[in-house]
């Protein structure tokens, strides 16, 4: 007998062990799991007796008899709690399992949220200084700099316009979730990462970065984060109106900044739910990375 014909005997035997003693809890005779479950009873002797192969088929009728689910009958020993719990997070959707998942790591000291103190990601505003001081910052810790726009990128094969033109918000977002788990996997002892200026805006996204990432809000006044866009020359997303010649218009200027006073507020409650905040209002680049470096967790000392 082959190694894989000798484990699949004793996976049988041990089903059909399970089987009778499944059986034996519900005080149901071989007739009557028979009877309901619409096998016949030689074929449950033979199942009970480790013998022949047994197809999902029946092993969804037996266990729907027994009223448990077919997982239960192929696990080692079945754990009540184990099932109850599993049955209350099937009824979660996918933004509620990832709380879930993070709040039962963080209480019970497992999973993901491990190490999260070293992954730090900067969110804020346009022009908040999320490159600038990330960059430094991850040079100072000897921690790697990724910028999560880019990432995405990494992950559809395509630019940010084309990501949006071909699959939408919905597939943006989706791209973005798979770049923050891989980004978070390959990082597991620390990184400086960056972030799109609207990922709190988005409940499910938000929750997962805040699980996996030390968040930092970097803020700005308004009049701030403007000056610092305009010189970068790229006004995106506030509204501009520009001319034929593909200068901003006169007046203009007013109207953005309109524009990110709306943008600010409608976020910033969001944006408040990070673990620390850092001002950059009034302060040179220099004087806010030493603010930063106070607002994080200290780093590890390597073992
Ligand atoms: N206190 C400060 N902290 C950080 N940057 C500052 C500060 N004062 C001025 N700056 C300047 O503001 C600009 C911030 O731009 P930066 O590209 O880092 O912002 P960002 O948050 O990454 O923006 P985006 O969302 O567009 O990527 C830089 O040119 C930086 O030199
Ligand atoms: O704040 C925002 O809504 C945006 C910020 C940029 O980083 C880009 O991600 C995009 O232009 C949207
Ligand atoms: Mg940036």
């Amino acid at each position: 007998m082959t190694e894989s014909e000798q484990g699949a005997r004793t996976t049988l035997v041990e089903l059909g062990a399970r089987v009778r003693a499944w059986r034996a809890r519900r005080g149901m005779t071989r007739k009557a799991l028979a009877a309901d479950s619409g096998l016949s009873e030689r074929f449950l002797a033979d199942v009970e007796g480790g013998k022949g192969n047994v197809s999902i088929y029946s092993l969804e009728a037996a266990a729907r008899a027994l009223n448990i689910s077919i997982l239960e009958l192929l696990q080692d020993a079945p754990r009540p709690a184990l099932v109850r719990v599993q049955g209350l997070l099937g009824r979660l959707d996918d933004g509620q399992l990832d709380q879930a998942y993070m709040l039962l790591g963080s209480t019970f000291g497992l999973g993901d949220s491990l190490g999260r103190e070293q992954r730090i990601a900067l969110i804020g505003l346009r022009g908040a200084g999320k490159t600038t001081l990330g960059a430094q910052l991850a040079a100072q810790r000897g921690l790697a700099f990724v910028e999560l726009d880019r990432e995405i990128e990494r992950e559809a094969g395509t630019s940010m316009n084309e990501i949006l033109l071909l699959h939408g918000q919905a597939g943006y977002r989706r791209y973005e979730r798979r770049a923050l788990l891989r980004i978070a996997e390959d990082h597991a002892d620390g990184v400086v990462m960056t972030t799109g200026g609207s990922i709190v805006s988005e409940r499910e996204t938000f929750d997962l970065l805040q699980s996996r990432f030390y968040c930092v809000w970097l803020k700005a006044s308004p009049e701030e984060h403007m000056s610092r866009v305009v010189a970068q020359g790229d006004m995106r997303p506030f509204h501009t109106t520009r001319g034929e010649d593909g200068e901003i218009a006169q007046g203009a200027m007013g109207e953005a900044l309109d524009d990110l006073r709306r943008i600010l507020a409608s976020r910033e409650a969001l944006y408040a739910r990070a673990d620390a905040v850092v001002d950059t209002a009034a302060r040179t680049a220099r004087q806010s990375l030493k603010d930063l470096e106070r607002a994080v967790p200290a780093p590890t000392t390597p073992n």
